[in-house]
């Protein structure tokens, strides 16, 4: 039996250019599980998103394009490379909205003789717009190519206690005597979500402090898993509660997202004399336009505009030895189960 790891990201655009940014945010955009409400995919992303958001997104993407490309996929490839040289079985990178594709990258696996497919969805955190959107891409490409190979997956790790030991050591190496506040900034989601996502319909956002609150909705509950996250970490760094902060940062459209907003907070932050911020963003393992772009360079801006002096964002995992062993270890026990 042939073995293979497959690792799977959001994706970039190919290329800075405003037709590229375009495609891809049509490709993202159109995802159900992306913008669930149907009249909002079919009618204002065509008719009013695809005819705004691409010049505005490609000159964000300009920003922190590099010679090799998008950071996001540059980066996942290193992480591919330095897995597959820390594991047996070959590791195979695939997107999940632009390139490399689910579908040919799936392609390119059966052409190779795999029988025995392992996925990392590369997110710490259950989210129907990320983890879920990528089992079920890579499920219906398998249920086309071939129904019979056998697949598994990883699951959300964002309370994995040796994930939490890493990350957290990564923040400690990067928050300097004298940071005032550590602001986790995680990507948001559309509030609604929280409730489409928890099976019960009867608990996220029903109950009051459903996050904190033991429930079987947890499971795939983003908001409580990011909180858990951010537990796991402040405990391992004993920071007191005056020392961090709790954030949700990218929102699109009107609806509410979860709060509170990361651009808000800083401009707050800023304006009460807090001084030095660093801001770390768990919901990525791989830093990409939303840490180098919305976060290095908008949200500084913020933050100073407003009164604070000294920002910095931690990097993501990225290419760290301890994050990579991390994941041969996953892959180790898959191997071994
Ligand atoms: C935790 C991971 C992510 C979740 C959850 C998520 C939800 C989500 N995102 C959008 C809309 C956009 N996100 C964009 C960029 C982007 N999003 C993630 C991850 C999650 N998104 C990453 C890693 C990136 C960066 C990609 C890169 O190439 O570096 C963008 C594109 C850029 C832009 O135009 O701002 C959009 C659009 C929604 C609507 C959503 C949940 C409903
Ligand atoms: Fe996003
Ligand atoms: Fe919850």
């Amino acid at each position: 039996m042939s073995k293979a790891v497959l690792l799977v990201n959001l994706g970039s655009p190919d290329s800075t250019s405003v037709s590229d940014v375009k495609r891809y945010l049509d490709e993202f955009l159109t995802d159900e599980r992306v913008i669930d409400k149907a009249f909002v995919r079919k009618v204002i992303v065509p008719l009013i998103i695809l005819n705004t958001r691409p010049k505005k997104s490609a000159e964000a993407y300009a920003s922190v394009w590099t010679d090799e490309g998008s950071p996001l996929i540059v980066t996942s490839e290193h992480q591919a490379e330095k897995l597959g040289q820390s594991v047996a079985p070959k590791v195979y990178l695939a997107m999940r909205y632009g390139n490399p594709s689910i579908a040919n990258v799936i392609s390119q696996i059966l052409k190779d003789g795999v029988t025995s497919l392992y996925v990392i969805p590369l997110y710490p955190q259950y989210a129907m717009s990320s983890y879920e959107t990528v089992v079920v891409k890579v499920m219906e490409e398998i249920n086309q190519q071939k129904p019979d190979l056998d697949v598994s997956f990883l699951q959300p790790f964002y309370n994995d206690p040796d994930y939490l030991d890493i990350l957290a050591e990564s923040i400690g190496e990067n928050l300097p005597e004298g940071t005032d506040k550590l602001v986790f900034s995680f990507h948001g989601i559309p509030e609604r979500h929280l409730r489409v996502s928890d099976p019960s319909h009867a608990h996220c956002l029903c109950v009051k402090d459903c996050c904190t609150r033991a429930n079987p909705a947890h499971a795939t509950c983003y908001k409580h898993q990011c909180l858990m996250t951010v537990k796991g970490v402040v405990e391992r760094l004993k920071l007191p509660e005056d020392k961090y902060f709790v954030s949700f940062q990218s929102r699109l459209g009107r609806d509410p997202w979860l709060t509170p907003y990361t651009d808000a907070t800083l401009a707050r932050f800023g304006r009460e004399g807090v001084k030095k911020v660093r801001v770390v963003c768990p919901a990525f393992v791989t830093d990409c336009l939303e840490t180098l772009e919305e976060i290095a360079e908008e949200a500084k801006e913020i933050f100073e505009d407003a009164g604070g002096e000294d920002f910095a964002v931690i990097p993501c995992l990225n290419e760290d030895d301890r994050w990579i062993q991390y994941l041969a270890k996953q892959v180790e026990g898959w191997l071994n189960s």
